[in-house]
């Protein structure tokens, strides 16, 4: 018996489970197919009812959709395989050398599923996992669904294992000052403006995951809202806050900053303003050599080494722009791979505390 009012000591084996979003198996139209039917079916992608999402995904984008992400993944494709999964590995294996418990990945859709990735932690005896979904912003596409995902999972496959997730980490001063050093080194010397370019999500997904129902998607109830509900659970919010703090650090004045939205998919409203938008706008407006960067994305992927450094840098130039600088993610950098091992090592620390 403990008589000495000290715990005992948690002696469960503990482990990390790095969670992405996933990649198609291979850049052959019937891999890119399942994947965007698995991703695009999800309820916390297009939130439809199951048959207007049926008839929208199946009855209509996996009609054509496919063939054309199927040749834009091929442009961006490696020997390894998918940029976004050899990334999420190398940050994996750079992790793995800084802490002393397993580390392993799961991918929200395709493989390696999270299933797999809980399946090897539990397989070396683990019960205990800290869940990090790779997402600096919530939304209710990415961080939400994931959490979802890995519940359902461990309730039906996994019952005994404990699970602890990592919250996005948005404004937290490590991953602020990280991020605005990796921007700091890339930044060329001339700029007329440093464009941060988040993926889009639609309107209705903000107004819907605000518990406090004061989302206005303006300056006032969204932006500089002081609301702490609605600031946890708002993916806009997160991603002008994650903005200020990173330009206040870089000592970029606001004037020099563009933000908007990219990578919207079908006719509803998304969040504005949109990137491909404001690259065909602004030389117009004399903002001709811009840098990009895509804060949204831990790791490169197709979104930002198609869509925004190919495509978009083409759109840009076409309509007047002069130099078209694109910024890296964070991808395996040393000092985001220690934020990404403090990050881990309060969430373990945790498991000692219940
Ligand atoms: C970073 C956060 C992301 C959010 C928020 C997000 C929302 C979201 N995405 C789609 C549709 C597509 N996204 C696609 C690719 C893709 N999306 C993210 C991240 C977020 N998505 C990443 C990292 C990637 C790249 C994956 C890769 O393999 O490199 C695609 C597939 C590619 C294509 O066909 O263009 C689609 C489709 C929706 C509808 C949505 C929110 C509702
Ligand atoms: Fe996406
Ligand atoms: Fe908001």
């Amino acid at each position: 018996m403990n008589t000495n009012n000290i715990p005992p000591k948690n002696t469960n084996k503990k482990g990390i489970l790095l969670v992405n979003l996933g990649s198609p198996k291979s850049t052959s139209v019937a891999d890119v197919k399942d994947y965007l039917d698995e991703f695009l079916m999800d309820e916390r992608v297009i939130d439809y009812r199951w048959i207007g999402r049926a008839l929208l995904v199946q009855g209509i984008i996996l009609k054509t959709r496919p063939a054309k992400s199927a040749e834009a993944y091929k442009t961006v494709w490696t020997d390894q395989g998918s940029p976004l999964i050899v990334i999420t590995e190398q940050i994996k294996t750079k992790l793995q050398k800084l802490v002393d418990v397993p580390v392993e990945i799961g991918m929200r859709y395709a493989e390696p599923s999270i299933e797999t990735g809980i399946q090897k932690l539990v397989d070396q005896g683990i019960s205990e996992i800290v869940l990090f979904p790779l997402y600096p912003q919530y939304a209710m596409s990415t961080t939400e669904t994931v959490i979802e995902k890995a519940e359902s999972v461990r309730k039906k496959k996994f019952p005994d294992v404990k699970i602890n997730y990592i919250q996005p980490f948005y404004n937290r001063e490590d991953y602020v000052n990280c991020l605005a050093e990796s921007i700091r080194e890339k930044l060329p010397t001339h700029f007329d403006a440093l464009q941060f370019s988040y993926h889009g999500v639609p309107e209705r997904h903000l107004y819907k995951t605000d518990p406090s129902n004061t989302c206005k998607i303006d300056d006032a109830n969204c932006i500089n809202s002081q609301v702490e509900t609605h600031n946890a659970y708002c993916y806009r919010h997160q991603c002008y806050k994650t903005t200020e703090l990173v330009i206040e650090k870089l000592g970029i004045p606001k004037e020099k900053v563009i933000v908007s939205f990219q990578s919207r998919l079908g006719k509803d409203k998304w969040v504005e303003p949109y990137t491909d938008e404001t690259f065909e706008s602004i030389p117009k407006k004399g903002i001709k050599n811009i840098a990009v960067v895509c804060p949204a994305f831990v790791s490169d992927c197709l979104e930002t080494l198609e869509e925004i450094s190919v495509e978009g840098k083409e759109e840009f130039l076409h309509a007047g722009g002069e130099s078209f600088h694109y910024i890296p993610c964070l991808n395996d950098e040393d000092q985001w791979i220690n934020v990404v091992k403090t990050l881990c090592e309060e969430k373990l620390n945790q498991f000692y505390l219940v």
